[in-house]
C-alpha cells in the first residue's frame, strides 16, 4: 500500500444536540480538511446541513436510518470498505481522512471496534482519535442518566464543550469542567468557540505527531496531562461528590507500569487474559512496551475491549524514557484485580498475591476478582 495509507478515523461523537454537526459544517470548511469523507448517519427527516447536502456530491457517504450503535456495526464496516474500494477503481481520486459522526447516545466502543477490529480494513485504516462534544447547558444532566455519555468521555482524545454562551451560571460550567477532568484526566478539554478549536487542535491525535514527524508517545498516551489533573483534581470533588454521580465512578483511567523489559510472550498472556475475562469492560487500552526479544524498539499497542489492534514496532525510542507504559480506561473493572495480575505477570506479585502459575492455571482465584 502507498504511503496514503492508513487513513486515518475521527470518530465525532456526543450527546444528542450537542452540536456535532455543527461543528463539523464549521470544520469543514477549512481547506485542510479537503477530500475527507464524512461518515454520517441520518436520523429521521433531521435535516443534513447545507454544507453537508452539498459535499454529498463529492462522495460523501451517509449511513441509512437506524441507531448507529445498534445496526451499523456491518454497515459502518461495509461503508469503509466501500470507500478504499472506490479508491482503488478511481471512483474517488484521493481520500486524506475520515470522520465518523456517531447518533447522540451511541456507545462509542462498537463504533471504534469496527475501525479497529477489522483484519482487512486495520491496514487501511488507523483510529485518530475521538472527539466527544458535550453540551454546557444539558452535559451535567445527561451524565446522570446515561452511562453511554460517561462512556463517550471516558474514550475521548478531545472533549469539546458546546453551548457555553447559553450557560449563564458560571459555577454550573466550573463543576461540568471538573467533573468532565475527573472521567477523563487526559483528554484537553475544549471551548467550541475558542477560535483555536479547529483542525489542528481536533485531529491528529494519534501516534504520529505531524508537527514533529514523529511518534509523541507521551502525547498519545496522556500519562502527563493526567498525571496533572489528578494532583489538581482530587481535592475539590472527593468529599462532596462521592455519592453523587453515579456512573462516573465506574469509570477508571488508570496506568500500569513496569520498569526493564518484558518477553513478548508475557505481555501477550497478559493481555488476552484481561481481555477474556474482562474485555468488555475495557473501554480503551493504549500502551507502549519495552520487548526483551528486541527492546531498542518499542512495541505499540492499542485496543478497545475485546479487539486489540495489530501491535506496531516503533523503529526508536522518542526519548529516555523506556519501559513499558499501559494506559486503561475502564468501566467497572476492578484496577486492584488488573494490578495484581500484571504484577503477577511481570513478577512483582504484591504481597497475599498468588504468583503467576497459580494465575494462568486458574484467573479466577484472584481476590478481588468479580465477573
Ligand atoms: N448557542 C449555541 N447553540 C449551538 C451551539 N452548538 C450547536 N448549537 C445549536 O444546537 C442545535 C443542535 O446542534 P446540532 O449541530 O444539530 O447537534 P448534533 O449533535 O449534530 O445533533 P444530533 O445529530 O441530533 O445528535 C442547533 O440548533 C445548533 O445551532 C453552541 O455552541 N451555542
Amino acid at each position: 500500500m502507498s504511503e496514503l495509507y492508513p487513513i486515518p478515523v475521527s470518530v465525532l461523537t456526543g450527546f444528542l444536540g450537542a452540536g456535532k454537526t455543527t461543528l463539523l459544517n464549521r470544520l469543514l470548511k477549512d481547506a485542510s480538511l479537503a477530500d475527507t469523507a464524512v461518515i454520517i448517519n441520518e436520523f429521521g427527516d433531521v435535516a443534513i446541513d447545507h454544507l453537508l447536502v452539498e459535499q454529498a456530491s463529492d462522495g460523501i457517504i451517509q449511513l441509512s436510518d437506524g441507531c448507529l450503535c445498534c445496526t451499523v456495526r456491518g454497515e459502518l464496516v461495509d461503508t469503509l470498505a466501500d470507500l478504499i474500494d472506490r479508491l482503488q477503481t478511481g471512483k474517488i481520486a484521493r481520500l486524506k481522512r475520515v470522520i465518523v459522526e456517531t447518533t447522540g447516545l451511541a456507545d462509542p466502543a462498537p463504533v471504534l471496534q469496527s475501525i479497529m477490529g477489522h483484519p482487512a480494513l486495520v491496514q487501511a485504516f488507523r483510529l485518530d482519535g475521538v472527539i466527544t462534544l458535550v453540551d454546557a447547558v444539558n452535559g451535567n444532566a445527561t451524565l446522570d442518566a446515561h452511562v453511554e455519555a460517561v462512556k463517550q468521555v471516558a474514550v475521548a482524545d478531545r472533549i469539546v464543550i458546546t453551548k457555553a454562551d447559553l450557560q449563564d451560571d458560571p459555577e454550573a460550567l466550573a463543576a461540568l469542567h471538573a467533573r468532565l477532568r475527573q472521567i477523563n484526566p487526559s483528554a484537553p478539554l475544549l471551548d467550541v468557540t475558542d477560535e483555536t478549536t479547529g483542525v489542528a487542535a481536533l485531529f491528529e491525535c494519534g501516534l504520529y505527531d505531524p508537527t514533529t514527524k514523529t511518534a509523541d508517545v507521551r502525547r498519545w498516551l496522556g500519562e502527563e496531562a493526567a498525571h496533572a489533573a489528578h494532583h489538581h483534581g482530587d481535592h475539590d470533588h472527593h468529599h462532596d461528590r462521592e455519592h453523587e454521580h453515579r456512573h462516573d465512578d465506574r469509570v477508571r483511567a488508570f496506568t500500569l507500569v513496569h520498569d526493564g523489559p518484558v518477553p513478548f510472550s508475557t505481555i501477550e498472556m497478559f493481555l488476552d487474559l484481561l481481555r477474556s475475562t474482562h474485555g468488555e469492560k475495557l473501554l480503551r487500552l493504549k500502551g507502549i512496551i519495552e520487548i526483551a526479544e528486541d527492546p531498542g524498539r518499542p512495541l505499540v499497542v492499542h485496543g478497545v475491549q475485546k479487539i486489540l489492534h495489530p501491535p506496531a514496532r516503533l523503529p526508536f525510542w522518542p526519548d529516555a524514557v523506556r519501559g513499558t507504559r499501559l494506559v486503561l480506561i475502564t468501566l467497572d473493572m476492578p484496577e486492584d484485580y488488573v494490578r495484581r495480575l500484571f504484577a503477577a505477570f511481570t513478577n512483582k506479585p504484591a504481597i497475599d498475591t498468588p504468583d503467576r502459575a497459580a494465575l494462568e492455571d486458574n484467573p479466577l482465584a484472584i481476590a478481588g476478582m468479580r465477573r
